[in-house]
């Protein structure tokens, strides 16, 4: 059944918010972001530079929603140890790890010629 897309961008919203109540790793991520976010203003970054950041933070961020949101079904489906449920919990972690790794490798390469030009 079609619903209104006001409901579906409150359901997509209110999925945000119990991701971030639930998963202590989103709140990691989160509190990245408002570093990278603060000594971004310190630095005064190129127009580009907050581009790139800004598609990193939602890279991450998106893939740690889609990571919530595979665990709970692996959980409803396969509570008991099974090692399809084994792969998917594993190969979604994965999937934010290498987001996360890929961000912090462009994050130096952007905020360290920043960081010797105030020495
Ligand atoms: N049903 C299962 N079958 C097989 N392995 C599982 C199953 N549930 C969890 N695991 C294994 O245990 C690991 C930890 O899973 P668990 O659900 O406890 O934590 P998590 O929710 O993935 O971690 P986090 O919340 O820190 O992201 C998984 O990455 C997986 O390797």
């Amino acid at each position: 059944m079609r619903q209104p897309l006001s409901k579906s961008f409150y359901h997509a919203f209110m999925g945000i918010v119990a991701t971030i109540k639930k998963e202590r790793n989103i709140k990691i991520h989160l509190g990245f972001m408002i570093a990278v976010i603060l000594c971004g203003i310190y630095f005064q970054l190129t127009k580009t530079e907050w581009l790139i950041c800004m598609v990193l933070f939602g890279l991450v961020i998106s893939l740690e929603l889609v990571n919530t949101a595979i665990e709970a079904v692996v959980d409803l489906a396969s509570p008991d140890y099974h090692e399809l449920a084994k792969l998917a919990k594993d190969g979604a972690a994965g999937a934010v790890l290498v987001s996360a790794i890929a961000s912090a490798i462009i994050g130096l390469a952007i905020f360290i010629p920043h960081l010797l030009s105030k020495l």
